[in-house]
């Protein structure tokens, strides 16, 4: 149907589901902006457009509010996967798709009257090569590195899930200094491609709370790359088990990560609307 979309969230972390082949407008950096808009669009953390594939059974752009591209997305592949389960595209229990970071497996692990609540994602290898991360790092791992900012210090280890990450460890986690250093960080030329960045407090060797500012998004309730970028630092550091919950304002993740530090990622997902854009919402920027 023209111009369906879908909202669902992992987590609090929510986006819209959008057809390549259904829409009848050009997905502009301007649109994207829109439509995430919480005031002059549907509101959301980002965009998941499924486009053919030729490597997988389904393919995924995903699309950060500020209009720029993503090379993975852990709540996005999980609420992507839901909906090709729930809206009968896919044939359960398990199916390929493929993200500009890389091919992902998805299963659906719990559903009720066929609407998938739980889903399973493998989501590819921790990657710790500073140049494939990419961050600017004399050392081949960017592993307990100090970053100067203006007015700060901090000690940070970089990862990449297909997407690029920045994990600080803490003991004590204070949202307005995620929301202050954050987007510092973000932008930092120590990443060339900007980068997603995580506060994490260790609990216990399987558990780990996490604050989160997003590239191309900024602070959001949960995000299933972070909580696999965060895990991977801490087996790699020696600091949590392989099979650890990670605990986010929006929820929990379970990561297991194996010994080729491939990432198996777990989690709820729900579905808040669907429906038709309205053709009036992009007439003043098209
Ligand atoms: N903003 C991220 C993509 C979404 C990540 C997050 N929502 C997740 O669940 O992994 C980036 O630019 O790499």
């Amino acid at each position: 149907m023209k111009n369906f979309f879908v909202k669902s969230h992992g987590l609090g972390n929510d986006y819209i589901i959008l057809n390549q082949s259904e829409i009848d407008f050009d997905l502009t950096e301007k649109a994207i902006q829109r439509i995430c808009d919480v005031h002059y669009g549907i509101g959301s953390d980002g965009i998941l457009l499924k486009v053919p594939s030729l490597k997988a059974n389904f393919g995924v752009r995903i699309l950060n509010p500020d209009g720029s591209e993503a090379e993975k997305s852990g709540n996005g592949l999980r609420i992507f996967a839901k909906y090709l389960h729930d809206y009968k595209i896919a044939k359960p229990p398990v199916f390929t798709i493929e993200t500009a970071g890389g091919l992902v497996q998805a299963e659906v692990t719990e559903e009720i009257n066929g609407k998938a609540q739980s889903v399973k994602v493998d989501m590819g290898n921790a990657i710790f090569n500073s140049p494939e991360i990419p961050v600017n790092c004399q050392n081949p791992e960017c592993i307990d590195e100090t970053l100067h900012l203006e007015y700060k210090d901090y000690k940070v280890s970089c990862v990449s899930v297909g997407n690029p990450h920045c994990v600080i460890l803490t003991d004590k986690l204070d949202e307005k200094e995620v929301k202050t250093f954050g987007p510092q960080i973000e932008t930092n030329p120590m990443f060339p491609n900007r980068i997603n960045v995580q506060f994490a407090k260790v609990l216990s060797p399987t558990e780990v709370e996490v604050m989160i500012w997003e590239r191309g998004a900024g602070w959001t309730l949960a995000s299933g790359s972070s909580s696999c970028a965060v895990a991977s630092v801490l087996v790699k550091k020696g600091l949590a088990q392989p099979n650890l919950t990670v605990k986010m304002p929006g929820g929990n993740l379970k990561i297991e990560i194996d010994r080729s530090w491939y990432i198996r990622m777990t989690g709820a997902v729900r579905e808040i609307a669907n429906g038709t854009l309205s053709n009036e919402l992009l007439e003043d920027i098209q």
